[in-house]
């Protein structure tokens, strides 16, 4: 049986979800989370806000920092249009293949892909690994402490355009204070803050969205 939440997690997808429905694996890991096991996916309220920004900005090409179980993943990628493609960085292995055959339950796996390593690495290599040039949007959900120096390498690798979109997760807990003050301060971005609550949670977060204005 799953010796890790991850690998619970996607057991009880596989017994409870509707295999190839994006929404209803949506639903079935926040049933999950809310009713077994606290995770950390961006979950159902934040969830709200992240799909009006995807549906605002629908974007061709969409990067996200820290996949987990693959939860934003199907959540961003269930609304992307025929064609668009999100790349997802995981460092932990682990993760990564739990995300995996998470994704490919939702049947996005033609959509979504997930790369294994650091962003720090991999980040420098995905102009040549991947045919992009720049991202539309940018999901940054991974370590708080990353945030602010990933920002800064996606913009030396030209991976940021005019109006790129960088939506930021657990901008209030745990927190990312010098992320914050960068993009709000930053002549190079135009910051709004959205108050939300932790996933599965009534403690205070918010997501930042910040475009990036070149
Ligand atoms: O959404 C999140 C929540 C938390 C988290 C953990 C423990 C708490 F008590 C509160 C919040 C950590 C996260 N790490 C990476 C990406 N997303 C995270
Ligand atoms: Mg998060």
């Amino acid at each position: 049986t799953g010796r890790t939440r991850p690998e619970r997690l996607l057991q009880y997808l596989q017994k409870n979800g509707t295999r190839g429905d994006a929404n209803n694996v949506v639903d079935t890991i926040d049933r999950f989370c809310g009713t077994v096991e606290w995770a950390m996916n961006v979950g159902g309220e934040k969830g709200k806000i992240v799909d009006k920004v995807v549906l605002e900005t629908n974007p061709g090409t969409v990067l996200e920092l820290g996949t987990y179980c693959g939860y934003s993943a199907v959540r961003m990628g269930r609304l992307l249009a025929p064609g668009s493609r999100l790349i997802t960085l995981e460092m932990n292995p682990a993760y990564a293949k739990v995300a995996k055959e998470v994704i490919a339950f939702a049947g996005l796996d033609k959509q979504v892909e997930v790369l294994v390593g650091s962003t720090t690495e991999l980040i420098p290599q995905l102009k040549k690994k991947l045919d992009i040039d720049t991202f539309d949007m940018i999901f940054l959900d991974h370590w708080k402490q990353s945030y602010l120096p990933d920002t800064k390498l996606l913009e030396e690798c030209g991976l940021l355009r005019k109006g790129t979109v960088l939506l930021a997760d657990n901008v209030i807990c745990p927190g990312t204070p010098d992320y914050l003050q960068y993009v709000r301060s930053s002549p190079k971005y135009l910051s709004q803050h959205f108050p939300s609550v932790l996933e599965y949670t009534n403690a205070p977060d918010g997501l930042e969205k910040s475009v990036y204005l070149g």
